[in-house]
């Protein structure tokens, strides 16, 4: 793959906004998505993610802004399936088909041969389940038959929603590897969606987060753990702070100046600073950042405090009246070609964050 062709499968979502009747529940959100990686698109419950990704499927109007895939708006694309395949929600089957049959007639609209929905049954790990009827799948169960139908037009774009849902720990550990392995391996851009960041905290690369309705940060999973840092304790943290800063180690105190955190992650060089200067270590340790505690400080910032949840109108379907509320997993894209051409990954980071929250003890 070259890589302008890489470039032309990402996500570009520039000033999308969509209110229901007066209700805002996505706000003028800009981020990108990349290729060959997986991203996390986080928020808590009620954020807009849902939306946002049926916005990107042309499921729903933006009220402004453009949600493209490729370069281009879904309705643009004259073949949908073979660019971007989306896992909603694992609930629309048709209770009385097998999941085999759901894909044979999904993929028989496509002019996909019955093999490819075979091949997929056996990569999601369903090849016998697939003969029962849908009706009688566990959530789990529904959740590959979704990811099978996702993957049936090998488009270069996934959107997934929450796919970890309903796995057990078995699931969740082969759904992430099967992530990471679509994404390093064969280049696609894999995004997915969930409301905990720990739950995929092990899987992407990349986060968009989003609370209500707006970007609150948008990096790499390294920039969001910060820079490294150590937890240093010995009997004289002056001292030490002293030698630390003379070896050219910024240090500051913590744990009510018990302890200090030496900004590097390099603790062989802390110990030996410590040793030189005469002092004994008591404790040293990596400080991780605790992204749980990051998240909520993100999504919970009084700017971004959940309005969502407290109500807003429940419109059914869309008022914009563009499509359907809830569309079937893989659900009929008419049948084209590839788009390309998406723009290069704006560097501008959101920071509008208070400081990385950390783990101390
Ligand atoms: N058709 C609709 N009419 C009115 N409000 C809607 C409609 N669809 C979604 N909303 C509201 O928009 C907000 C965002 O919903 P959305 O489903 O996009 O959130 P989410 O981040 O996916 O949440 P979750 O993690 O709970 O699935 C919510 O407050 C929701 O009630």
């Amino acid at each position: 793959m070259t890589v302008a062709e890489i470039q032309g499968s990402g996500i570009s979502v520039r000033g999308l906004t969509k209110s229901f009747g007066s209700f805002r529940a996505v706000d003028d959100l800009t981020f990108e998505v990349r290729p060959g990686r997986v991203t996390g698109f986080l928020g808590p419950n009620g954020a807009g993610k849902t939306t946002t990704l049926r916005m990107l499927l042309g499921l729903i109007r933006p009220s402004a802004g453009e949600a493209l895939i490729g370069g281009r708006r879904y309705a643009d694309l004259s073949s949908p399936m073979q660019v971007v395949g989306a896992a909603l929600e694992a609930t629309g089957f048709h209770p009385g088909r097998s999941g085999r049959d759901h894909l044979r007639v999904l993929a028989a609209t496509h002019g996909i041969p019955d093999a490819r929905v075979d091949q997929l049954l056996e990569l999601v790990g369903i090849p016998a389940a697939a003969r029962k009827r849908a009706g009688d799948y566990s959530m789990g169960m529904r959740q590959r038959l979704g990811l099978a139908g996702a993957l049936l037009g090998d488009p270069d774009v996934l959107l997934l929603d929450e796919p970890a849902n309903g796995l057990d720990p078995e699931g969740i550990r082969w759904m992430r590897g099967f992530m990471q392995h679509l994404a390093r391996d064969q280049g696609k851009t894999v995004l997915v969606s969930s409301h905990m960041l720990s739950e995929v905290e092990q899987t992407v690369e990349d986060v968009v987060i989003i609370a209500n309705g707006h970007l609150v940060r948008e990096g790499t999973m390294e920039e969001l753990h910060g820079e490294p840092s150590a937890l240093v304790r010995t009997t004289d943290p002056a001292a030490l702070a002293a030698a630390l800063e003379r070896a050219g180690i910024g240090s500051a105190v913590e744990d009510g100046g018990a302890a200090l955190r030496a900004t590097t992650g390099d603790l062989a060089r802390v110990g030996d600073v410590a040793l030189a200067a005469g002092l004994p270590v008591h404790e040293l340790r990596p400080l991780r950042t605790d992204l749980e505690r990051l998240f909520l400080q993100l999504t919970e910032a009084p700017e971004h405090r959940n309005r969502n949840l407290a109500g807003g109108e429940l419109v059914s379907g869309d008022p914009d009246g563009a499509a359907p509320p809830v569309r079937a997993v893989g659900d009929g894209p008419p049948v084209g070609q590839p788009a390309g051409g998406v723009p290069a990954r704006s560097g501008a980071r959101h920071t509008d964050v208070p400081a990385p929250a950390e783990e101390t003890r």
